[in-house]
């Protein structure tokens, strides 16, 4: 009884620290989950990384089993990723999405299951780990159904969903920054300021949206804002991703070029990517 899946990361638009309404698009980087069930108990594993927290992926596992495992209680699951952990870009819920599918892809159970309430199951994993401040159904969402989303995580709800097509900059400084370590209380204090970039989602306004929220969360979670004033002339949209320490730009081709030859002398890593239209698939 084996399943595998992959799931996008995905960039900030708004970060829901300070409402509990937050938005993110899935880009074309994925975490892929590859599980084995059987046995008694459930353990995992994350590949090059033999110190890494495996709570929260042994909790998906544990959380569909007990839904629809029909008796089977055990198996191990194994993630590789693309993208950092801590880095903000959303590996957690994107290892949980992958192994969410992938065990339901080892019980035959994948077409028994909502997309939206997959994504759920998740969301109820990360809160049971402790890794999330949220649930971060935003994160969640995005990954598991692609494109760009707008929720409401204090309620588990999808407000909106769009597809835009966007070429991707991401600059990875060398720190990492866990969520559920990051300041909440100075995020609720810039709560005005994400209920503007919120309407300007609604209405749309992506690019000005996240850029808004970069200024407003670097100033509440202690980050540079050099990266966005460096990017703005150029891009359509630039902001500090999830609770750091990335920043992700959206924009033209050829000026996000430009841009990374600039964030590439930062130390870190850079890369450039797209948006990812389908989500979260079993492999
Ligand atoms: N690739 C992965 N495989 C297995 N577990 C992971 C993976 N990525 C993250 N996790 C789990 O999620 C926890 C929290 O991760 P982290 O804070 O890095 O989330 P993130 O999604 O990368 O960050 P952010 O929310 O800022 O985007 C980790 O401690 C680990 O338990
Ligand atoms: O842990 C959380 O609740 C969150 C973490 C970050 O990724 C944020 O970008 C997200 O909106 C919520």
């Amino acid at each position: 009884m084996d399943g595998s899946a992959e799931a996008p990361a995905a960039g900030t638009v708004l970060n829901a620290l300070a409402t509990g309404r937050g938005a993110a698009f899935a880009i074309d980087r994925y975490v892929r989950a590859d599980v084995a069930l059987g046995g008694d108990s459930v353990s995992g594993a994350v590949a090059g990384d033999p110190d890494a927290d495996t709570r929260l992926v042994e909790r998906c596992v544990e959380r569909v089993l007990d839904a629809y495992g029909d008796g089977v209680s055990g198996g191990h699951v194994e993630t590789e990723s693309e993208v950092s952990m801590a880095a903000g870009l959303k590996s957690s819920s994107a290892a949980a999405n992958a192994t969410v599918l992938a065990t339901l892809d080892a019980l035959g159970a994948v077409e028994e299951v909502s997309r939206e309430e997959a994504a759920l199951i998740g969301v109820r994993a990360a809160r049971d780990a402790g890794v999330t401040v949220t649930g971060a159904y935003d994160d969640a969402s995005a990954s598991m159904v692609g494109g760009l989303t707008v929720t409401d995580n204090d309620r588990d709800v999808l407000l909106a969903r769009d597809d835009p097509d966007w070429d991707v900059l991401v600059w990875t400084p060398d720190e990492r920054a866990f969520s559920a370590d990051a300041d909440a209380e100075r995020c609720a204090r810039i709560a005005p300021l994400a209920e503007h970039v919120e309407e300007l989602a609604l209405a749309g306004r992506y690019g000005l949206a996240m850029t808004i929220n970069g200024f407003a969360f670097c100033g509440a979670l202690d980050f540079p804002t050099d990266p966005l004033v460096e990017a703005m002339p150029a891009v359509d949209g630039v902001s500090l991703s999830g609770t750091g320490p990335s920043y992700v730009a959206v924009g033209d081709r050829a000026d996000l070029e430009d841009l990374q030859e600039s964030w590439k002398t930062k130390p870190g890593t850079t890369f450039r990517t797209t948006t990812q239209h389908d989500g979260a698939r079993t492999t």
